[in-house]
């Protein structure tokens, strides 16, 4: 519970700094319920016979806002940039923190998502702690789309406005290996 008391503060500090950022009033995001709707997901990982015949979790992109990810000693995480798996080292008492596909919809592209995927290995086990946020349910039912102020003649909207509900029901009837919901409102 302590955990997510301060998660919840994390969040509304992160999402201050990205709203600065994008070159909005500091509470932008906050105000639109960024930080609000966290969940948690609790991964645990054993030890793998076959490493090299699995993975941990498949190639992806968070669907939310933003996740903050707490990870154990193990290491595992990794990110893809320029076509290339990168290892996140796991650092003592440091949290992940990766951009959703959300906020890259909200920013209109300026901020990316981030794809993601978690390796197995013979060691462990590895445990993870992932806090998603993905808006306020309010936001469920309202139009969804990049964020009007960043919006201009030289920097067109990249994704027409979708109902978040319809965006979820896509997302919990697709699997990793389908195309992930944010590219079917790409203009
Ligand atoms: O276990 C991890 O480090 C990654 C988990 C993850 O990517 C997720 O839950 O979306
Ligand atoms: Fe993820």
């Amino acid at each position: 519970m302590e955990y997510f008391k301060h998660m919840k503060r994390l969040g509304e500090a992160l999402f201050e700094l990205l709203s600065e950022a994008l070159g909005l009033q500091p509470d932008h995001l906050n105000s639109i319920g960024c930080s609000k709707g966290c969940s948690t997901v609790t991964h645990y990982y054993p030890p793998c016979p076959q490493p090299e015949l699995t993975l941990g979790v498949r190639k992806h992109a968070d669907a939310g806002i933003l996740t903050v990810l707490l990870q154990n000693h193990m290491g595992g995480l990794q990110v893809l940039h320029d076509s290339q798996w990168f290892d996140v080292h796991p650092t003592r008492g440091g949290l992940v923190i990766n951009v959703g596909d959300l906020l890259q919809v909200l920013s209109n592209n300026k901020f990316k998502s981030v794809k993601h995927r978690a390796v197995s290995s013979h060691v462990g086990p590895r445990i993870s702690v992932a806090c998603f946020f993905s808006g306020h349910a309010s936001l469920l039912d309202k139009p969804f789309g990049p964020i009007k102020k960043l919006i201009s003649e030289a920097n067109p909207p990249r994704y027409e406005e979708f109902l978040l509900k319809e965006y979820f029901a896509k997302f919990f009837a697709s699997s990793l290996d389908t195309k992930p919901p944010i590219d079917y409102y790409k203009l």
